[in-house]
C-alpha cells in the first residue's frame, strides 16, 4: 500500500503499535515500516514482534522517511521538534495522531510550508477495526489526504471532517474505547456479583458489546429503535435500564465526552 514509501513514527507508544500492528496484518511489509522510540526496552520489544526498524534517533527516522506519524504526547511535541530541528522534517508528509495539535500549531512549529495531516485514530486499529477521522493543513494535497486516508483505511474505517470538529472527535471516538472498556468492566463485575464465573462474565459482556455495535452498524437502526427490541412490556430489559436511567447513565456518558473534548483542546495550548 505504502508502494515505495517508509512511513516513520516519532515515538512507539500504545497507539504507534496499534497502527504498526495493524498495517502490517493488512499487508504493508515491515521494511517501509520505521520508528524513533527512546526506551530500549521499548525499542526491543517493537524490533522483536514486527521486525520493523527501530531505533533512538529522531534524525534518522526522519531523514529516511515519506511520510512522518508523529506519535508521541502533546505535551513533549514542541520540545521534540526544537531537540530534532524543523528543518529536519522539510519536504515530509507530516501525519499527527496528537490529541489537541491543531494543523496551525504543526505549522507553526514545524514550518510554515508543511504538509499536514491531522489524524485522530483510536486502539481497536490494533485488530482492524479502528475509527479514524482525517483533516487537512492549508498545505496538504488531495493527493496527501489520499495517501494517509490509505493508511488508516488498512486498520479499520475512516472519515474526513473539517477540523474545528476534531477535539469532539477525540471525546466520542479516541477516547470512547476506555469507555466501553469501563462498561465491560461494570458489566462482568455485575455477572459476577450476580454468581457467574468471571471468564464467562467478561466473554458474555465483550460479546454483547460487539454484537449490539454490529447490529447498530449493519441495519443502520437507531440505537431508540434497537433498544425497544429488546425491552419487553414489564419485562426485565426495562427493569435495567430504568435504573439506568435514575442514575444518569446517559447523562454520565455526555459529560464525559464534554470534559473529553474540552481536555483535547486544552492539550494543544503552549
Ligand atoms: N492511546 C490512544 O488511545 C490514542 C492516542 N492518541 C495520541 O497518540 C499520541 C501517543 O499516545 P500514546 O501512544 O497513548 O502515548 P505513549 O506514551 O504510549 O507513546 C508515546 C511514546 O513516545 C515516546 N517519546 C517521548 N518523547 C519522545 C521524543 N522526544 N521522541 C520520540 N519519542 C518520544 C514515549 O516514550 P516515554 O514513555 O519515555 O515518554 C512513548 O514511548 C498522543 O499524542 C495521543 O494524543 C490518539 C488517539 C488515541
Ligand atoms: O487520552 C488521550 O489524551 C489520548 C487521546 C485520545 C485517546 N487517548
Amino acid at each position: 500500500m505504502l508502494k515505495g514509501s517508509t512511513l516513520g513514527f516519532i515515538g512507539g507508544g500504545n497507539m504507534a503499535e496499534a497502527i504498526i500492528k495493524g498495517l502490517l496484518a493488512g499487508g504493508v511489509a515491515a521494511a517501509d515500516v520505521m520508528v524513533a522510540e527512546p526506551v530500549a526496552a521499548r525499542r526491543e520489544y517493537l524490533h522483536g514482534t514486527y521486525g520493523i526498524d527501530v531505533c533512538a534517533d529522531n534524525g534518522r527516522v526522519a531523514a529516511a522517511a515519506d511520510a512522518l506519524v508523529m506519535a508521541v504526547k502533546p505535551q513533549v511535541f514542541r520540545g521534540m521538534v526544537a531537540a530534532l530541528g524543523p528543518a529536519g522534517l522539510d519536504g515530509k508528509l507530516l501525519i499527527s495522531i496528537m490529541a489537541g495539535i491543531t494543523t496551525a500549531d504543526m505549522e507553526e512549529v514545524c514550518g510554515s510550508a508543511a504538509r499536514v495531516i491531522r489524524v485522530m485514530p483510536n486502539t481497536p486499529a490494533l485488530v482492524l477495526e479502528g475509527a479514524s477521522t482525517l483533516c487537512r493543513g492549508r498545505n496538504a494535497t488531495d493527493d496527501d489526504l489520499f495517501f494517509a486516508t490509505g493508511i488508516f483505511d488498512l486498520v479499520g474505517t475512516t472519515c474526513v471532517v473539517e477540523e474545528k470538529l476534531m477535539d469532539a472527535v477525540t471525546g466520542v471516538s479516541g477516547c470512547g474505547p476506555a469507555y466501553v472498556f469501563l462498561f465491560m468492566e461494570a458489566l462482568s463485575d455485575a455477572g459476577v456479583k450476580n454468581g457467574l464465573p468471571r471468564d464467562v462474565a467478561t466473554r458474555l459482556a465483550a460479546q454483547t458489546v460487539l454484537g449490539a455495535a454490529r447490529l447498530l452498524l449493519e441495519t443502520g437502526d437507531h440505537p431508540g429503535v434497537l433498544k425497544e427490541k429488546v425491552t419487553s412490556p414489564g419485562g426485565s430489559t426495562i427493569a435495567g435500564i430504568a435504573s439506568l436511567e435514575r442514575d444518569a447513565f446517559r447523562g454520565a456518558v455526555m459529560a464525559a465526552v464534554d470534559a473529553a473534548t474540552a481536555r483535547s483542546a486544552e492539550l494543544g495550548k503552549k
